[in-house]
């Protein structure tokens, strides 16, 4: 705590003194040294570096962001010149979308009526609102971004440009996506389920803001720390293309979010990507500096998804933690489509709990099933030999093209049985296809995990769109 009031009192420091203050104008935390603090605990230190944009020695800020991308692969930037009122609108549009009172209206501002095409557009005077805040919001984040990589050029040596043009592409090929996440409250067990598994990010650079709700945490010499919120700053975190870039000198940060039992948080991300195609290496060769051996191989973005993706997927299987569980009891039946999606999206295979089809039909379907392969052989090919077509034996719908011939009639309850589950699952299997039409509705994607563990229902929702193509802006 005492840190913090440190940090406000420089900054305003800093502020007051303006262009004259020449002393360091990154707001150095304190480390917590000499506490041993275990991987699971979390210390909340003001510690996350922060700096001040707005001194006019940009040699000293550029310094700053260089140092805390080296130890922490994050920090804060305060004074960058991005309007309050902007992003205090920019939360708003994003929140009362996601807060739209009747799923109706939701949908309508998603899909426009009468069109079938994914990407509609909608005249809704909201939306246009949204566009155009989102719009002003990506233009002035670009700047930013591209403010911070060249900073993070010079700080390797070479040109302003070096990183943008080379890494991401340059102009028109550097790809900006607004990602909004959305954790509703985690009531019972909120401590024990995270939002966001520890990662780090995929993208380049990730330009976040949150509400006020504390959630992200990012990990640095051995601990977790909290970012703590502050409704001047944009967090800003290097990913893995920067990190493999710059040869590891600038640290992808390992991050994660927490969830609150009361109240739902939000933050509002833009990544910068590299075009699929960009080969991703360790700059510093172009330079002709051969001191240090790259210690990553070239490869392209799009491989990079890739492998992180396979590697995710091969930890999964092998513990099947994640694969999502859909509690499809849950009474909002607009959460339980997204989730639905988003399994469908991500996975292509979930459970479903609490499904109404009731337990014991499963247990006497089983039974029923057992006993028929219990039959002696000659029964069992008798039947066999009766069906002309594996397909038509083993049909159980729709019930007029059941053909009961092939089926066992010595077997209680065998017909049954097959018929109930058969309604059942035809049932079901149509909700799902119904949640999975929606989502090919939905002009922007809006998905929701789900995890296993206490909250039947949880982490995210999010929706994500390319922003427009902007025009590649001076930096200055
Ligand atoms: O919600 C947050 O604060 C973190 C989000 C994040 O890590 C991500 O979107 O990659
Ligand atoms: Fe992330």
């Amino acid at each position: 705590m005492r840190g913090d009031l440190f940090n406000k009192r420089r900054a305003t420091l800093l502020k007051s003194t303006g262009n004259s203050q020449r002393s360091i104008n990154i707001l150095w935390g304190r480390h917590n040294q000499g506490r041993h603090v275990e991987r699971d605990q979390t210390v909340s230190s003001p510690t996350i570096p922060i700096v001040d944009l707005s001194n006019l020695d940009k040699e000293l800020v550029a310094r700053a962001v260089v140092k805390a991308s080296q130890e922490w692969g994050v920090f804060q930037v305060v004074n960058h010149e991005i309007p309050k009122e902007l992003i205090q609108s920019l939360k708003k549009v994003g929140t009362h979308f996601f807060e739209l009172s009747s799923e109706a209206e939701k949908e309508a501002v998603a899909t426009p009526a009468n069109s079938k095409d994914i990407q509609g557009y909608v005249t809704n005077s909201q939306q246009d609102i949204e566009d155009k805040v989102n719009e002003e919001y990506a233009r002035q984040v670009k700047k930013l971004a591209e403010n911070i990589l060249g900073w993070l050029s010079e700080g390797l040596g070479l040109d302003r440009e070096a990183l943008f043009n080379q890494g991401f592409g340059g102009g028109e090929k550097a790809v900006y996506t607004m990602k909004i996440n959305y954790y509703p409250p985690c009531r019972p067990q909120a401590n024990l389920v995270l939002g966001m598994q520890p990662h780090t990010d995929i993208h380049g650079l990730t330009l976040l803001v949150p509400n006020e709700i504390p959630g992200l945490q990012v990990f640095n010499d051995n601990q977790w720390f909290d970012v703590e919120y502050n409704p001047s700053v944009i967090n800003i975190l290097i990913g893995d293309p920067i990190w493999r870039m710059s040869n590891g000198k600038y640290k992808n940060v390992l991050h994660r979010t927490t969830l609150n039992t009361e109240k739902t948080r939000m933050s509002w991300v833009v990544l910068l990507k590299p075009p699929y195609d960009m080969v991703i290496e360790p700059l510093k060769k172009h330079t002709g500096d051969g001191d240090e051996a790259p210690k990553f191989e070239p490869i392209t973005y799009g491989e990079h998804v890739e492998r992180k993706v396979r590697d995710k997927l091969s930890k999964a299987v092998m513990t099947l933690d994640d694969i999502p569980v859909i509690d499809l009891s849950n009474p909002n039946e607009d959460l339980v489509a997204r989730a639905v999606v988003k399994a469908s999206e991500e996975w292509g295979i979930f459970h479903v709990v609490n499904h109404w089809i009731p337990p014991e039909l499963i247990g006497q379907l089983k039974e029923v099933g057992t006993e028929f392969f219990q039959l002696p052989e000659s029964e069992k090919k008798a039947l066999a030999s009766e069906a002309k077509r594996l397909q038509e034996h083993g049909r159980i719908w729709p019930p007029s093209r059941v053909n009961h011939r092939f089926w066992p009639n010595n077997i209680q309850d065998y017909r049954e049985v097959n018929e109930e589950y058969a309604k059942e699952i035809n049932n079901l299997s149509e909700k799902i296809l119904g949640w999975l039409s929606e989502g090919f509705g939905l002009r922007r994607r809006l998905l929701l995990a789900v995890s296993r563990s206490g909250c039947e229902f949880k982490p995210f929702v999010y929706k994500d769109y390319k922003f427009r193509k902007l025009k590649k802006l001076a930096l200055d």
